[in-house]
């Protein structure tokens, strides 16, 4: 069998489990894993980091639900081996970590973290030889169909029409351009033809390099995420956007991608393939 090909159907719920459990998107997955009533999932185990307050807590109380029984942990390695898929949203260098896990343990490993260097991402390509692996710097419906968008509108349009992308955030977000920025920015380089990352251009002093694919951060209040793709024209501009106002959006797809992952093969996949907007 190969990467993509159907997987092969699995009785019961699947054990999920999730890392980063005391963080926004952590406390959201567990709430929206509890609010499933048709069976197809289970909450088999939640961590948080080394030292955490939150380790000790029944995992339901935490995410501000009724207790669910699940108390949470701070181990990595028994959470990978023995459960069937672990949803990550932490930081790069734990997801790098955990993929090692993943792979040992044949769990699916949903990445939903943002921030990745290029060797962290050969490191999940390099698990993802032993396990599927669903990496997406967004796990949203929306933002995979305006990544679409943008690569038909890039398509369409000459070198001459500008690129730029601007992104709102929370005051809390440490990475900078969001990773949906970059997935964005990549979408518009690949309906151009030309390399994303020679295009780029992220820390902009003084005028606008030709052909660059502009980015803009902007970070404040709770902002949960705001991704605008300009495609500026002589005389006309096109803007398309997306607005996020609830993480579950996230949690939902992440979840959706664990179910979707079990009984895969081993590979990298991403919300296009889970989504089928390849
Ligand atoms: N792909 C997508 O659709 C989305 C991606 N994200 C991304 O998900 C990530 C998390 O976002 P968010 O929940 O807002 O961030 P938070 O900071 O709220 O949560 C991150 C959690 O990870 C924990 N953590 C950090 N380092 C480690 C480590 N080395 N080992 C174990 N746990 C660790 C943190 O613990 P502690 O506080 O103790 O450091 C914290 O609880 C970010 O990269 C963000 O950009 C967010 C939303 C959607
Ligand atoms: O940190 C966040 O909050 C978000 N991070 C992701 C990103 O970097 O694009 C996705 C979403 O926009 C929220």
């Amino acid at each position: 069998m190969t990467a993509g090909d159907t997987p092969r159907p699995i009785e019961g719920a699947l054990k999920l489990g999730i890392t980063g459990a005391a963080g926004r998107m952590g406390r959201m997955l567990i709430q929206t894993v509890l609010d499933v009533t048709d069976g197809s999932v289970v909450l088999h185990g939640a961590i948080a980091n080394e030292g955490s307050a939150a380790v000790g807590q029944d995992a339901g109380l935490l995410a501000g639900r009724a207790a669910c029984g699940v108390t949470v942990g701070d181990d990595p390695v028994q959470l990978f081996a023995t459960a069937d898929a672990v949803v990550d949203f932490t930081r790069p260098e734990a997801s790098v970590r955990f993929s090692a896990l993943a792979a040992q343990g044949k769990a699916v490993h949903v990445v939903g973290t943002t921030g990745f260097s290029a060797e962290d991402l050969a490191a999940l390509g390099r698990a993802a030889r032993h396990t599927p692996v669903v990496q997406s710097y967004n796990m949203g419906l929306g933002i995979n169909v305006l990544a679409a968008l943008v690569r038909q509108a890039a398509r369409a349009l000459d070198a001459g029409w500008d690129i730029e992308v601007v992104e709102m955030h929370h005051r809390h977000k440490i990475d900078a351009p969001s990773g949906t920025a970059i997935l964005l920015g990549r979408a518009a380089a690949e309906g151009r033809g030309v390399d994303f990352d020679a295009a780029r251009a992220v820390d902009r002093d003084g005028r606008r390099p030709d052909g660059a694919i502009g980015f803009a951060t902007l970070r404040g209040g709770d902002v949960v995420g705001e991704h605008t793709v300009i495609l500026a024209g002589a005389g006309e501009r096109i803007e398309l956007a997306h607005r996020a106002t609830d993480r579950g959006i996230f949690a939902r797809g992440a979840l959706k991608a664990a179910l979707w992952g079990r009984g895969r093969a081993p590979g990298l996949y991403s919300m296009t393939d889970v989504l089928g907007l390849g």
